[in-house]
């Protein structure tokens, strides 16, 4: 189903590197702001992990999460979990509306009789139903995070018929529900109809589960959510995307490059000020 995972076990070398860079990267950037620190004026989550962690020592707790380990991990998690997927939904978005004309040229229609030039707010959402829809179809078929994380089962158990012993590591393949087609019209085709009733109003499905579900649901999902609609809707607001000059829609393909997080393969975009 995932044959490019495969890749990753081929070259452990390759991944172990990059997190290596990535981890050095991150200390570095953590000895800046601490050698630059201000107790009485907090720049942001960094220093206030310092400043915590500074009065939990003061006070003789020495046995807390808050500790240089956790903190550089923090960062890390933070970074790769809350940049690449925001970025890469927004980077989709984009595609399938150079591949999509007539549904870009629906969207701006939508966004210029609702918001008009001003500047788009969140809560303008509830305005655009089309919008909206284009953007969590966009979610759903493109599916960035499908594969979810993985999990390990707490105890034995059977599930569907299948024993699965305690300890094993699970992964949600979220790109099951997400194409699964006894809940969607047309699951391998990008219908932001699937978002709408009958009048256009927008629905929430059930089964859109791009941030996964339960305990383990995505702490970042509102975040996201405001990231991606504040960015797609502000660029297309400015900007017709375009394929590059001599590329025909047909050469945008859907299938994603190989990648823990999925992202389109080869796409330059032309962004055509409005
Ligand atoms: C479109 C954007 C995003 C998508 C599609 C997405 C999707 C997901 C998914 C599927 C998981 C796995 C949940 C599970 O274990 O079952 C996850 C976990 C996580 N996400 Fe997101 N995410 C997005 C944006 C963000 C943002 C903006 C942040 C934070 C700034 C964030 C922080 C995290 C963290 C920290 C976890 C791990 C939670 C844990 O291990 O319990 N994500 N995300």
């Amino acid at each position: 189903m995932v044959p490019w995972i495969g890749k990753w076990f081929s070259y452990p070398n390759e991944f172990k590197k990059a997190f290596a860079a990535n981890r050095e990267q991150q200390r570095k950037l953590v000895s800046h702001l601490k050698e630059t620190l201000d107790p009485k004026m907090c720049r942001g989550f960094v220093d206030a992990f310092w400043i915590h962690q500074d009065n939990l020592e003061k006070s003789g707790i020495t046995t807390s999460h808050f500790h240089n380990e956790n903190l550089l991990i923090t960062i890390m998690n933070l970074f790769v979990a809350g940049t690449e997927t925001s970025a890469r939904t927004v980077t989709w978005g984009l595609f399938l509306m150079a591949k999509y004309p007539k549904i870009q040229e629906k969207v701006r229609e939508e966004l210029s009789s609702v918001v008009g030039n001003r500047q788009v707010q969140f809560k303008d959402r509830t305005e655009l139903p089309f919008t909206n829809a284009v953007i969590h179809e966009t979610q759903r078929l493109t599916a960035v995070a499908a594969l979810g994380l993985p999990h390990r089962t707490s105890q034995d158990i059977t599930f569907r018929g299948h024993f699965i012993k305690k300890g094993t590591a699970v992964y949600p393949f979220l790109f099951s529900v997400l194409s699964d087609e006894s809940k969607w019209e047309k699951p391998y085709t990008f219908y932001p109809e699937h978002f709408l009733d009958k009048d256009g109003k927008f629905i929430q499905r059930d089964a859109f589960m791009v941030f996964s579900a339960g305990r383990r649901v995505c702490p970042g999902a509102n975040l996201a959510r405001t990231e991606v609609f504040i960015f797609f809707t502000t660029l297309l607001q400015h900007f017709r995307i375009t394929f590059p000059p001599g590329v025909s829609e047909d050469e945008l393909l859907l299938s994603p490059s190989d990648s823990l997080i999925l992202n389109p393969s080869n796409v330059k975009l032309c962004a055509v000020p409005l």
